[in-house]
């Protein structure tokens, strides 16, 4: 079973993995592979060195990326839950808010497994860049807009997606895993 966290920088997806992966292994007694993207350190240093210089370019190493990543994941026969901190949702909602036909990423992805549950963690950018970390990785130009619009374009995806349940992580983080765990718990029941 693969469940997916997505949400902009900042919006506590790695906070929220963590939490998770504990209580189904705590009280649920499920074995739990918690696992991120991007994946891989070869195409990570490429989309440092190369990505943003062109988003067509950044798109194409996240989906590969993303090919070694499902591929590793297959292979990991003895986990019955696997939470991946992010998904091809961050392409679609990314690389789209920097110019790039979201048909085409669609398509570019169409042949990753698509998890069973996605939990998008939803707050205005303005609240989440203030939670971001000083290193971030890949030092975005023009963050503030830019993660304007892959907010939007998460929950435009989200509309057309019964799989993807959004919760408002503005909320104290309590509360967001407790959301959290209801929507786990309804899958996994
Ligand atoms: N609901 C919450 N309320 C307040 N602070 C939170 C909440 N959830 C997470 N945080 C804090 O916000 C910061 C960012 O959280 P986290 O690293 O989990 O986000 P992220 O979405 O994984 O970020 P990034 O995409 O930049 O790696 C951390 O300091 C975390 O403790
Ligand atoms: C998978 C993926 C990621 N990104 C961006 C989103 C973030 O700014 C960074 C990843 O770092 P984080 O620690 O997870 O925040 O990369 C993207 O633009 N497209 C993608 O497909």
């Amino acid at each position: 079973m693969l469940i997916a966290i997505e949400g902009i920088d900042g919006s506590g997806k790695t906070t929220l993995a963590k939490e998770l992966k504990k209580w189904l292994e705590n009280e649920k007694k499920k074995k739990v592979l918690l696992t991120a993207e991007p994946f891989t350190e070869e195409i990570s240093k490429l989309i440092q060195e190369e990505g943003w210089k062109d988003p067509v370019t950044l798109t194409l190493l996240f989906s590969a990326d993303r090919g070694v990543h499902v591929n590793w994941i297959m292979k990991q026969n003895q986990y019955n839950i696997i939470i991946t901190d992010r998904y091809y949702y961050s392409t679609i909602a990314y690389q789209s808010a920097m110019g790039i036909d979201k048909n085409w990423i669609v398509e570019v992805n169409k042949f990753f497994p698509k998890p069973e549950l996605t939990l998008l963690l939803d707050i205005p950018a303005e609240i989440a860049i203030t939670r971001i970390k000083k290193d971030d990785k890949f030092n975005f130009k023009e963050k503030l807009s830019l993660l304007q619009k892959v907010r939007e374009n998460y929950l435009e995806i989200a509309k057309n997606e019964n799989s993807i349940k959004i919760i408002n992580s503005t909320k104290t983080f309590e509360e967001v895993l407790s959301e959290a765990k209801n929507y786990v718990e309804e899958l996994i029941s």
